[in-house]
């Protein structure tokens, strides 16, 4: 039974969340998933990652927070960090739902939640470091322009105690410790993955009922180093977690493996076919610019490869145009109130309107070329994963004449759980060729 008015959400304001994205994106759908799935995107999210998105979740949201003449009024828009976390407030704008989940991107969920529908707004988890206070990284919600329009009030007047959108929620929905304990979630919709770590005792009793995994803090899943192999991170890595996180992390590192590297892989078979022979196919990257609808003038200097990573197919000159051919964007809506999606869109996709070209014409540095999968490629599943392509060509859902918003910002400073990534980066200019290189072989 599909019930299209409630939906599971999350967010990803860069490429590296959206690996977080895809994989919670997929172990959703592999439980039989039963609501829609929607996930809020910035403009700094770049056109491979849409794709991908776009062939796991219904609804690709791009929400774009200095577009908003509310939020230049923010004082404490001022504190970069803190971009990040109003944009998961956008969730509240999805009026077309009538009641979502959302869950941080950096949640693996391990059995069907559905039953979480049944509770009201505001549910959450205590947060295992002040359980006095909810955990903001699972939580039911009731989409209201409203509520939405009471918490920026409420983040102008107050700002929020810990800098960011957990202690926001926290006093915005401050009754939440006593009023009423059907909105406390049990623990199981929110296991802090190093819980098993604090609390042994409490893990192995009820451990093996847990729904919801949440890799909160700072490291992630993807700054962990797997060994495909053996199946597992390694141990070195894992440090104090001890051997219950690893058994989560070997389970997030399986579903990204098994699950979301495929669609990598089925990108590359569109490109390939999309411009066969052609010389700036750079491994199947046909829209690596920040701006997704390029002239074929425009040149593409950073967009492409560089020069030492290693490919399958030869990066192109550094002055060759972008190439105008690939697989169109996915559609995103750029408005800020509603969240609706326009009529007359095919299923699950909410259009784009057209405005005008960018002016943010240079090509984003940080554009994942086409991953570098030559040494994984024994290691995948020859299966396709379940996903949205199964329903219809996501071609229907795409549009190549898609263009950004006009303001084209960049994410604040690296969140405290993003400070590996620059070191990522480093190592290559692409986020899944960066996943790759912590693929251990
Ligand atoms: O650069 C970023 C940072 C965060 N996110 C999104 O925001 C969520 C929250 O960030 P995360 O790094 O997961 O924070 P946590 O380590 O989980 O820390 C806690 O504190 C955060 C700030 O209050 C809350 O958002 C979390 O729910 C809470 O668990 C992520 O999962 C993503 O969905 C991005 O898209 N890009
Ligand atoms: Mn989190």
């Amino acid at each position: 039974m599909s019930v299209v008015d409630q939906a599971f959400v999350t967010l990803a304001t860069n490429d590296i969340y959206c690996q977080g994205a895809l994989v919670l994106g997929q172990s959703l759908r592999s439980h039989r998933l039963t609501r829609r799935l929607v996930v809020l995107i910035t403009p700094q999210v770049s056109g491979p990652l849409r794709l991908l998105l776009s062939k796991v979740f219904d609804e690709v949201v791009e929400v774009n927070l200095m577009d908003s003449e509310d939020y230049v009024h923010l004082a404490f828009l001022r504190r970069p960090e803190l971009g990040v976390t109003l944009t998961k407030l956008h969730c509240w704008r999805l009026t077309h739902y009538s009641k979502c989940v959302f869950l941080d991107a950096d949640t693996l969920v391990l059995a069907n939640i559905d039953e979480l529908f049944e509770r009201g707004e505001f549910s959450a988890a205590s947060d295992p470091g002040w359980p006095d206070c909810f955990n903001s990284g699972v939580f039911v919600f009731q989409p209201s322009l409203e509520t939405h329009k009471r918490m920026l009030q409420h983040a102008t007047e107050y700002g929020s105690f810990d800098g960011a959108d957990q202690g926001l929620l926290n006093s915005f929905f401050s009754n939440w410790p006593t009023a009423d304990i059907r909105k406390h979630l049990p623990f199981i919709y929110n296991l802090s993955s190093s819980s098993a770590y604090t609390y042994g005792p409490a893990f192995k009793q009820f451990g093996s009922s847990a729904k919801v995994v949440h890799f909160l803090g700072s490291t992630k899943p993807w700054n962990y180093k797997y060994n495909p192999r053996t199946g597992s991170v390694s141990e070195q890595s894992v440090g104090l977690g001890g051997q219950h996180q690893a058994t989560f992390l070997n389970l997030w590192w399986h579903t990204y493996q098994s699950s979301v590297l495929p669609l990598y892989e089925t990108l590359r078979a569109v490109e390939t076919h999309a411009c066969p022979g052609h010389a700036v196919c750079p491994s199947g990257v046909a829209v690596p610019c920040a701006n997704p609808t390029p002239s074929a003038a425009e040149p593409c200097a950073t967009s492409t490869p560089s020069a030492g990573v290693p490919g399958a197919n030869p990066a192109p000159e550094a002055d060759q145009p972008c190439p105008t051919r690939g697989p169109p964007e996915p559609k995103v809506k750029v408005e800020e109130t509603p969240l609706v999606p326009d009529e007359g869109h095919s299923e699950g996709t909410v259009g784009c309107p057209e405005t005008g070209t960018s002016p943010g014409t240079t090509c984003d540095p940080l554009s994942p070329p086409y991953p570098q999968f030559a040494d994984l490629t024994e290691t995948q599943t020859a299966s396709q994963p379940e996903n949205k392509a199964e329903s219809g060509p996501y071609e229907k859902t795409l549009d190549a004449s898609q263009e950004r918003s006009a303001e084209f910002t960049r994410d604040p400073g690296p969140q405290d759980g993003l400070e590996v990534v620059p070191k990522l980066f480093a190592l290559s200019d692409g986020v899944a060729t960066a996943m790759a290189s912590h693929l251990l072989t």
